[in-house]
């Protein structure tokens, strides 16, 4: 069919490189017109051509459904394939919100949210931005989860790309066949440790498509510039290999060799196809890879961990939050973290430049105030030659102790941060024992979804009798404890990579330095008001969650630019107002 639609501007999208207003690093894309644009604006022309009629209709990045008007329908071949009713977007929202309220189950809510983003692109992100606190845990924890688990029942459309074991020699060719050649942020995963449910496989693929789902909604990156990967190497769950619907490899998974081949494969590729700004974030590896790959690739590409680093920088950015409660500062903390992996370590890591850093102490020093415990209890000096490389660094000299509660009898930790993936952690007798010698202990329980939290935050608040300041990875509603309602900070890396995304893209980053996630971490800490603490709330409601990514973006991107990393020239005078500007928005554009 002829194409006959061409989409006009009187702003460019700034992500968009197609325009030379604003360049955010390389490519071509399409546009979009501001909000307020109507069909008779002064249009600059388009110069990409996309299909009318009906291909126009199934085309998720340009259908806007009864939305057409009455002019589009008659350009652009559309009368007769629409019933004769124009809705507003606003009105178009309303409706899709009644149906998923109408699903009793968070599943069925997921399934026909993510229909959306195939159906119509930019309802779907204009449904999740305008009702993102409803939505969030439908798509991302802790609905998504669930639907990783069942992705092989649910699967519908595919969305992102699949590269696998079989495809060595071919990456690039794979990269090629995603329609959009303007990819600033990629997500990746091989599904090994998806949220705490551990190896999902190929299943796993939920995930990138909903962090990236969130660089749009909540940092503003143009959705034709994000692409989910899924590396599917095999997987070690049985369940999913006996499930005749499973859509992954079906064997254990490779390791090795193959496996370092097939991801440097990858990376080089990555960069062949998408330029060295290309972001990429390594999502829920298991960690005796993510810890590998990062320290292989950061160093030569625009990369970084969102589960050691992003989550890093969100408890970081919480605890500093808290500190006016507590009273004192970082330093004067003793932090026991229950849980030594990736979100543990890397937080632990954070927190031990911060505290460095601010006292002007070396990190040796910082790092005594810090305590690991994993699945064998606390991690000591004796167990040294049995730790992993990344836990060796907080081992102290003591004697070995197994159980948890007895742990904190000992160490009497005024902080303490669970990133077990397994649930139920914090126990009565642990939340009785941390707040018997504290009186405001800080207990973040962690892990993902919520069947995975060390505890409840009504359980947190019941066995601390009120006296813990608490914050949960996955949403918990607001508890009322002896009159006074709490209301449920959510310590999830959620709140950084969006916008770390978007300072990066911004900035044309070439990488991604810890300070960068210092700089976001304190972004995020400074949007805590006196209004929040009263309510002993560590972080803001993602409602306010644009504004507060284009201010991690301007602090993100000013710290690329300190630190010599950012090559686009000149720098803007103004970040904070050009991270906004650049934000993408979902209202829909007229056609001409
Ligand atoms: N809120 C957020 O933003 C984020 C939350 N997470 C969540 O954190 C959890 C862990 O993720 P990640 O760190 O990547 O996983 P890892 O597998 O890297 O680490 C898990 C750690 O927990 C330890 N562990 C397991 N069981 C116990 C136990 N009973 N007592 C003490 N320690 C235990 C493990 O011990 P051992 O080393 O001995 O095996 C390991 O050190 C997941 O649920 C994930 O969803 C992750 C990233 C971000
Ligand atoms: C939030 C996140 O990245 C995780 O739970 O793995
Ligand atoms: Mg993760």
């Amino acid at each position: 069919m002829e194409c006959q639609l061409k989409m006009v501007c009187p702003r460019p999208d700034v992500l968009d490189l197609n325009n030379s207003k604003h360049d955010a690093g390389g490519g071509v894309g399409d546009t979009y017109c501001e909000d307020s644009a109507t069909e008779d604006q002064t249009f600059i022309p388009w110069n990409q051509l996309v299909a009318s009629g009906v291909d126009l209709l199934r085309d998720p990045r340009y259908n806007k459904g009864t939305a057409f008007s009455e002019g589009e329908r008659d350009r652009h071949y559309l009368r007769g394939l629409l019933p004769p009713v124009v809705l507003t977007q606003e009105r178009q929202i309303e409706r899709i919100l009644q149906n998923v309220r109408s699903y009793e189950n968070n599943l069925e809510k997921y399934v026909d949210v993510m229909d959306l983003q195939e159906r119509n692109e930019r309802l779907f992100y204009k449904l999740l931005i305008d009702h993102v606190e409803e939505l969030l845990p439908i798509v991302y924890t802790p609905t998504v989860g669930e639907a990783c688990q069942k992705f092989g029942n649910i699967f519908r459309r595919p969305h992102g790309l699949y590269i696998t074991l079989k495809d060595k020699g071919r990456v690039r060719d794979i990269l090629r066949n995603w329609a959009e050649p303007n990819v600033q942020v990629i997500v990746v995963t091989d599904g090994e440790r998806i949220l705490g449910l551990g190896d999902l496989g190929c299943q796993g693929m939920g995930i990138p498509i909903g962090k990236l789902a969130l660089y749009t909604a909540l940092g503003g990156i143009r959705p034709s510039s994000t692409l989910p990967i899924t590396i599917d190497v095999g997987t070690n769950n049985q369940t999913l290999l006996d499930n005749p619907f499973y859509i992954g490899l079906r064997h254990k998974r490779v390791g090795g060799q193959a496996y370092d081949e097939l991801l440097a494969e990858f990376m080089l590729a990555c960069k062949k196809t998408y330029g060295e700004k290309v972001l990429v974030q390594f999502e829920d590896f298991a960690n005796h890879n993510a810890f590998r790959l990062l320290a292989k690739y950061s160093s030569s590409y625009l990369v970084f961990n969102d589960d050691i680093q992003g989550t890093a920088a969100v408890a970081l950015a919480g605890l500093l939050a808290a500190l006016p409660l507590t009273g004192g500062t970082l330093a004067d903390h003793e932090f026991l973290f229950v849980g030594a992996g990736e979100a543990g370590t890397g937080i632990a890591e954070l927190i031990t430049i911060e505290i460095a850093r601010q006292g002007k102490i070396k990190v040796e020093e910082a790092r005594t105030k810090i305590y690991l415990a994993d699945s064998k209890g606390l991690v000591t000096k004796s167990r040294i030659n049995t730790l992993e490389t990344f836990k060796k660094p907080f081992a102290h000299d003591m004697p070995e102790i197994t159980k948890l509660v007895d742990v904190i009898k000992k160490l009497k930790p005024t902080a303490m941060i669970g990133t077990t993936g397994k649930g139920g952690q914090f126990t009565q007798a642990v939340l009785e024992e941390i707040s018997s010698y504290q009186e405001k202990p800080i207990v973040f329980a962690l892990s993902n979804p919520t069947s995975q939290s060390e505890c409840t935050a009504e359980e947190a608040y019941k066995f601390t009798k009120g006296k813990c300041i608490f914050a949960s990875g996955s949403p918990f509603p607001p508890v009322t404890y002896e009159g006074k309602t709490y209301t449920i900070g959510q310590s999830n890396n959620a709140y950084i990579f969006p916008g770390l995304g978007l300072g990066c893209v911004i900035s044309g980053a070439i990488r991604v330095h810890d300070d960068m996630f210092l700089a976001a971490a304190e972004s995020l800490a400074n949007e805590i008001s006196q209004d929040h603490l009263d309510k002993k709330q560590l972080f803001p409601a993602f409602s306010e969650i644009r504004e507060i990514s284009a201010h991690i973006g301007a602090a993100t991107a000013a710290k690329a630019y300190e630190l010599g990393l950012a090559t686009k020239l000149p720098k803007p005078s103004d970040l904070l107002s050009y991270a906004k500007s650049c934000m993408y928005s979902p209202v829909y554009r007229q056609y001409r």
